[in-house]
């Protein structure tokens, strides 16, 4: 029975990124799209005689990738911190900022006064910004409201992203981000406010994904840490963790330990924490941006992450205080510049290997038969030039579920 397509791109050529070793070119390909999901991929040469499609478009020589995924986003909140980032600039030091209550808390306050709707217009900017650049995919995590009411509000407001644009949300609760005013000193306090009342709520309205924690020594111990994830496993919610940003806290074993989807920013990630992470399948998600903004010069141990064959994402981490920003693009050129990943490691980390720190590689993350139509239309002469341009978009429009999708 011949083929039957809703829709057939011509004139592309394509970096599947569904080969470990290369970026899975397929030059002067084809690719069709069935009910949202890739029917047919190959060489044009090779395409069916007797094919039938309704819409036929002309790629006009472009390259054609999987539609990019950001796995690490704090994208909904309200205010932002300038304020603070000029004051450091002029002198200010991070404690005196804190006492004026800047930092976290005061990001906190802005988001707990925001009505949803306030919050989607604070942040429909960020997301549009992410979309442009050829973004099919966010993940987004809570940790702005520190109380259920605020916490279930950002949820809420990044499910409404995922109804109104053409984007996948996936949803992360991080309600043990930072310890709110109103336990200040009580730490474990709060946690049996996240453990007994938070998560069961956000649960209760299936309002997370995933289940997420800052451990830090300025965040949460390693055994408050894992009362949140046996939470989460109870509830049957993967975890993924801030791990090893600042110290080393045997955060990414712990989350290996729980099978978690992914260890994220990962600078003081030890031997024994790759061995854990390579043993139980956990993804590292680096987040150069926040390395990049904070002045880090401690690396995460890329070399050795390459040599135990774990994984490696990439992720914009986009948040007011250590990473504001919404790019892809420069995220994959601080990899290749800051961390000496290639420009194929890069676009891995962006596509293949954030998909399986969402838990989604079955379905996004490659261009291969049966995936969603998730695609990103690059006007660029090799795969290299995403990372290597700083400031050019070069992104002519994604296609969401097979649909063509641009911005104004
Ligand atoms: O400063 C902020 O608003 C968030 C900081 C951010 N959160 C986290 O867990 N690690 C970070 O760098
Ligand atoms: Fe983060």
């Amino acid at each position: 029975q011949s083929a039957n397509w809703d829709s057939l791109w011509l004139n592309v050529h394509l970096a599947t990124m569904d080969a470990a070793l290369d970026y899975g070119i397929i030059r002067d390909a084809a690719i069709a799209v069935k009910d949202g999901k890739i029917a047919w991929i190959g060489a044009a040469q090779d395409l069916p005689a007797d094919y039938k499609v309704k819409v036929l478009h002309d790629g006009q020589g472009c390259w054609l990738t999987p539609g990019l995924i950001d796995c690490h986003t704090h994208m909904v909140y309200a205010g932002n911190r300038s304020n603070e980032f000029e004051a450091r600039l002029n002198g200010v030091t991070y404690e005196e900022i804190a006492r004026q209550g800047g930092g976290i808390v005061s990001t906190v306050k802005a988001t707990r006064a925001a009505t949803e709707q306030e919050l989607m217009q604070a942040s429909l900017p960020r997301v549009l910004s992410s979309l442009r650049e050829g973004v099919t995919t966010l993940e987004i995590k809570s940790g702005y409201g520190l109380d259920t009411e605020t916490e279930a509000k950002i949820l809420r407001v990044a499910r409404q992203i995922q109804r109104d644009l053409p984007v996948t949300v996936t949803t992360t609760f991080l309600g043990a981000h930072a310890l709110p005013p109103e336990f200040a000193g009580r730490a474990d306090d709060y946690i049996d406010e996240v453990c007994e009342r938070m998560l069961p709520a956000i649960v209760a309205e299936g309002l997370a994904d995933a289940v997420d924690v800052f451990c830090e020594k300025i965040g949460f111990t390693p055994a408050q840490t894992e009362r949140v994830f046996q939470v989460a496993q109870k509830y049957g919610l993967p975890v993924k963790l801030h791990a090893e940003q600042l110290s080393d806290q045997g955060g990414a074993s712990l989350t290996a330990q729980y099978q978690g989807l992914s260890a994220d920013h990962l600078e003081y990630l030890s031997d024994a924490g790759i061995a854990a992470m390579k043993s139980h399948g956990t993804v590292a998600v680096l987040l150069p941006g926040a390395f990049y903004y904070l002045r880090e010069t401690k690396l995460p141990p890329i070399a050795a992450l390459r040599a135990a064959n774990v994984p490696i994402a990439l992720a914009t981490d986009c948040n007011p205080g250590t990473s504001p920003m919404t790019s892809p693009l420069l995220t994959m050129n601080m990899a290749c510049t800051l961390f000496r990943m290639t420009p194929l490691e890069a676009l891995q980390g962006l596509t293949v290997n954030a998909a399986k720190a969402l838990g989604l590689q079955q379905t996004i993350g490659s261009l291969a038969l049966g995936k969603q139509a998730d695609f990103a239309l690059w006007q660029i002469e090799r795969p290299a030039d995403l990372a290597y341009m700083i400031g050019v978009n070069p992104c002519r429009f994604s296609v969401y579920a097979g649909e063509p999708r641009t911005y104004n």
